[in-house]
């Protein structure tokens, strides 16, 4: 008799699933980043032994980058790229963007230069099957809690860029930003441009607020543009530089954000 109730229960529930997506915003909004965070940690299950034949290699990231291409497909996300003329061919050099949500792996999936690396907080890594699929694609892992770490770290990233030929791309908001706008940038990915005195790549990613939103638990189909601004040198510039450097291609990351985004 328990047996009975219980599973006509279940089948009531599961019944009334479809009712209550098609029905609550917010149920659906749940629905579809669930699915996202789960398919990821199944596509980090299937680049785990192909990734595994190299060790940590930052190759890898082109089967991460690969298996994740598909995804915005999955929500109806159309991404335009517009300025990939402006990748410096063939050399190291830093990435810089703004940082909405975790659906900005998508758009960084979708203009990701070869040898490039991301340079992610330390939390990933224990992310079961997702944090050994990032350390096998050679992300650069770091502690937030721990600045003098952090710098440690990425003055050992300045020193890799040159020596094993990679490029590394970083959010310099330095945490998620679901306001419409721009952070203050934190200055670790211009220390390490002019570190290794290689240029800065800015790319800007339009706002998602008319396809998405946490805060309104909102999440249809949609499009962005990814916009790559023209690299700016820093060969010749020294630690003192980096303030000027940092607010100069923010105020140029905003400018296009404002226009991408209007
Ligand atoms: C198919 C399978 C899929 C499986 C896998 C699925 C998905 C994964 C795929 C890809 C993964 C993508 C990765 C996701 C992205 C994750 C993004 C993030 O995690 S964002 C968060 C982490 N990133 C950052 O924080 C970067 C930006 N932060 C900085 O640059 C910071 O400056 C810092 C270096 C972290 C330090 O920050 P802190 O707040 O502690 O200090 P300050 O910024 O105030 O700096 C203090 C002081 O030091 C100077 N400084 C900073 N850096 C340097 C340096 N490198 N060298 C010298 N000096 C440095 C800084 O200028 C300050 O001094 P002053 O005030 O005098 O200017
Ligand atoms: C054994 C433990 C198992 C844990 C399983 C966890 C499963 C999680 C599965 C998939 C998660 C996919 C996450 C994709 C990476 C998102 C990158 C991202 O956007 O990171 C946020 C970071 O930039 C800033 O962090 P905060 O905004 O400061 O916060």
């Amino acid at each position: 008799m328990e047996v009975t109730v219980g599973t006509a229960a279940l089948a009531l529930a599961l019944l009334l699933l479809p009712v209550l997506y098609e029905r609550s915003g917010s149920f659906r909004f749940f629905c579809k980043m669930g699915f996202y965070n789960g398919w990821i940690l199944v596509l980090a299950l299937v680049a785990i032994p192909l990734c595994a034949l190299r060790g940590r290699d930052v190759e890898n990231m082109k089967i991460i980058r690969g298996l994740m291409q598909h995804v915005k497909h999955l929500y109806g996300i159309r991404m335009a790229v517009r300025g990939a003329q402006h990748f410096p061919p063939r050399q190291p050099y830093v990435v810089v963007s703004n940082h909405q949500s975790s659906l900005d792996l998508l758009g960084m999936m979708e203009v990701l230069p070869d040898r490039c690396v991301p340079i992610a907080k330390r939390e990933l890594l224990y992310m079961g099957a997702v944090g050994v699929a990032c350390w096998l694609g050679g992300i650069i892992f770091i502690d937030r809690k721990r600045t003098h770490d952090a710098i440690s770290v990425m003055a050992e990233a300045a020193h890799t860029m040159l020596s094993q030929d990679v490029r590394v791309w970083v959010f310099p908001e330095g945490t998620r930003n679901h306001s419409g706008s721009m952070l203050p940038f934190k200055r670790g990915a211009f220390h390490l441009a002019v570190q290794a005195q290689v240029p800065v790549v800015p790319i800007v990613i339009s706002s998602y607020q008319h396809f998405y939103s946490k805060q309104e638990r909102r999440f249809t189909a949609g499009q962005c543009v990814i916009q790559v601004l023209p690299p700016l040198p820093t060969r010749g510039l020294g630690p003192a530089d980096v303030p000027a450097l940092t607010e100069r291609v923010r105020a140029a990351m905003l400018e296009a954000f404002e226009a991408l985004s209007a």
